[in-house]
């Protein structure tokens, strides 16, 4: 175990040993601690959208507005909204019991019942599952929690006495209620401007304990260069709403090169998911994305999925469909069996129909 770790921090040094070696990637000293990843990466401000323009009196006005998120939908895959409804000091709490989980040790995170947060199993994640180069090494570690096991249970005193985490039940119900309403009303919009008629398409498909919320955390990492807090992928859901802190480290693919994302302190940033690729005929963009490890700062995000049931069929929204039709529970086995066995998702592509 690295003895500058933190016994709150997974055991990344240890456990990426063998990689590093293989890629003859040595510790930094303490002169060149600076990491090169970010370097020759263009910093983009993303598509900025005022969502209070949704309810504009003038008509035009709500028009344009949803002409500018379908059309960032279209080009970018990512936007970014400010006047989203969700107020300061709801993410600020999240951001607050989010930190004060994290700090618990790691052999109570990893274990079997979880600090007796009572979530699915695998809901703690940490670093990659099966990394074979270093462009699928993720330096992070997150609860990625079905909003399943938090709405469908009465209130209960989860925290078992432990005054950590004794509000995180409460404030993640809270949140995720609060950005549900937000991305439902989102994805509602991009149904709108594709001129597709059912309307209640979304409602039908999602619910809100189909969806899921990560809580992410990024350790910085002093001693390697070239280290990824999350490798690149694209999320299988319909769209996802993510709150970062002010570190930065988010980059995306646009026009074929990485760019990096400048954090926005107003700003929620919102990017199309798989789901919503495969039902639009790939109209909006489900964009790889991925996160750069910090040398010197730690750093903390939250991502919220619109996700539908397992059973939930996509299938493209007009014919000719670009990808052939299945379920949210079959997609999901897919990009799992793909991971343990190349070490990261295939995605999409893999339900393309070839003319
Ligand atoms: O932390 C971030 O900025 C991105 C997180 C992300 O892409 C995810 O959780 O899927
Ligand atoms: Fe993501």
């Amino acid at each position: 175990m690295d003895r500058n770790a933190n016994i709150s921090d997974p055991p990344f040094e240890e456990t990426y040993k063998n990689l590093f070696l293989k890629h003859n990637i040595t510790p930094l000293t303490t002169t060149t601690t600076t990491t090169t990843t970010t370097a020759t990466i263009e910093v983009r401000d993303l598509p900025l959208i005022d969502l209070s323009r949704l309810v504009a009196t003038a008509a035009k006005e709500r028009e344009n507005c949803k002409r500018d998120i379908a059309n960032a939908s279209r080009e970018w895959g990512f936007f970014q909204v400010v006047n989203h409804g969700i107020p300061h000091r709801m993410l600020e709490e999240m951001n607050k019991e989010q930190v004060k989980v994290f700090r618990e040790p790691f052999n109570k995170k990893k274990g079997d019942n979880c600090m007796n947060l009572r979530l699915s199993p695998g809901s703690y994640r940490w670093g990659s599952p099966t990394p074979n180069c270093l462009s699928q090494l993720s330096w992070s570690e997150a609860f990625h929690i079905p909003m399943n096991d938090i709405c469908s249970n009465a209130p209960r005193n989860i925290a078992n006495g432990n005054p950590n985490i004794s509000n995180l039940c409460s404030t993640v119900k809270q949140f995720a209620t609060t950005v549900s309403e937000l991305a439902n009303k989102l994805a509602n919009i991009l149904v709108e401007k594709l001129g597709h008629d059912e309307l209640t398409f979304i409602e039908e498909k999602c619910s809100p304990n189909t969806c899921y919320l990560r809580m992410n955390r990024y350790p910085p990492c002093p001693k390697y260069s070239h280290v990824l807090g999350l490798m690149p992928h694209t999320d299988s859901d319909f769209l996802t709403i993510l709150y970062q802190d002010q570190v930065g480290g988010l980059q995306l693919v646009k026009d074929g090169r990485w760019i990096s994302v400048k954090p926005n302190p107003e700003a929620l940033i919102v990017n199309i998911g798989d789901l919503f690729q495969a039902w639009s005929n790939g109209v909006y963009k489900s964009v790889v994305h991925r996160v750069v490890a910090n040398p010197r700062f730690e750093r903390f995000s939250t991502a919220y999925f619109l996700c539908p049931s397992g059973d939930a069929v996509i299938q493209s929204y007009r014919e000719p469909s670009m990808y052939r039709k299945f379920s949210f529970g079959e997609y999901r086995q897919q990009v799992q069996q793909d991971v343990r066995e190349f070490g990261h998702k295939i995605g999409l592509s893999r339900f393309l129909i070839c003319n």
